[in-house]
């Protein structure tokens, strides 16, 4: 990769003990060899050996029964839990990054995401490193202000202000306040823990149309998903089992292998038809 080679002439020294270089992360490029991961460090693995690969402006989508290691994956991408096996983001093995800078870098937004008490701009920008235009910017190209903000009351501004832990905010309109989080930050990978609460259509609307902005900028979008209509037009989908990855292609692709994981899912799905019809429209 071109920047794994820029850091080997600059013999892979960061100038400053894990601090990237300001450019980093140019892309969402994601490589993951060989990665295991466990909670405590006499605790058993729960992910055996992932390598896969992400192409920046590509979007993933994870599935899996209850326990097969979505979350886990996602916490040891942030390197939340103990390791094995490399994760190159932009290039850069990120065992190498400080974990402050790693983590301002990849944006994480949980199925309801937690907002402090304070102004929208706190929550946006809570370490008051940004002006006003880029923060409103954000909000606009997240999606916010284009919502009826009836839980919030009259006009929203950066200066409207958010209840404890969110509270006057729907679900939905706390995920889109996290993705503003991640524009502002420039994130280059985003992961998505889908809702599972009901999100309504206008607003799902929105963070669907912000996301495919921010895919056609570059930025990499891992969806854990809940929903098999969330996924089955992603680029590729991934498939966990035990905290092994059992496929990982193009929807169409695996839906054509009759003994396959995710076909056995949508197979037995109520929405079977217009899923195979969305894996059939990725280009
Ligand atoms: N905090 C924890 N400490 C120890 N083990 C954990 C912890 N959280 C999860 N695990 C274990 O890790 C394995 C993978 O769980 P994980 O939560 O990653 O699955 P998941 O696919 O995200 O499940 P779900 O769909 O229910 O969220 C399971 O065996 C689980 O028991």
């Amino acid at each position: 990769m071109a920047n794994s080679a820029i850091y080997q002439i600059r013999g892979g020294l960061f100038p400053d003990e894990g601090v990237p270089p300001a450019y980093w992360p140019a892309s969402g490029d994601l490589k993951v060899e060989k990665l295991s991961a466990r909670y405590s460090l006499d605790g058993p693995r729960v992910l055996h050996d992932i390598s896969f690969e992400v192409r920046s402006g590509e979007r993933v989508g994870i599935v899996g029964r209850t326990g097969s290691g979505k979350s886990s994956l996602t916490l040891a991408l942030l390197q939340c839990i103990i390791t094995e096996g490399k994760v190159y983001y932009d290039g850069i093995p990120i065992d190498r990054i400080n974990l402050d800078a790693l983590r301002s870098s990849i944006t994480l937004i949980p199925q309801v995401p937690e907002l402090l008490s304070g102004t929208l701009r706190q929550n946006v920008d809570p370490f008051q490193q940004y002006d006003d235009a880029t923060l409103n910017d954000a909000l606009r190209s997240a999606g916010l202000f284009s919502l009826q903000s009836n839980t919030i009351g009259g006009r929203v501004t950066l200066d409207t202000p958010i209840a404890s832990g969110g509270t006057n905010l729907s679900v939905g309109q706390r995920q889109i306040l996290a993705l503003a989080r991640a524009i502002v930050r420039q994130s280059k990978l985003l992961i998505l823990d889908e809702a599972t609460s009901a999100i309504d259509y206008a607003t799902d609307a929105v963070i669907q149309a912000s996301l495919r902005q921010e895919l056609d900028k570059g930025v990499t979008l891992l969806t854990v998903a809940h929903r098999l209509q969330t996924i089955m037009d992603a680029d590729k989908v991934m498939v966990l089992d035990a905290g092994r990855i059992v496929e990982f292609g193009k929807p169409s692709e695996l839906l054509k292998d009759e003994k396959g994981t995710l076909r056995a899912l949508v197979d037995k799905s109520d929405d079977k038809e217009t899923l195979y019809a969305m894996a059939s429209h990725v280009g």
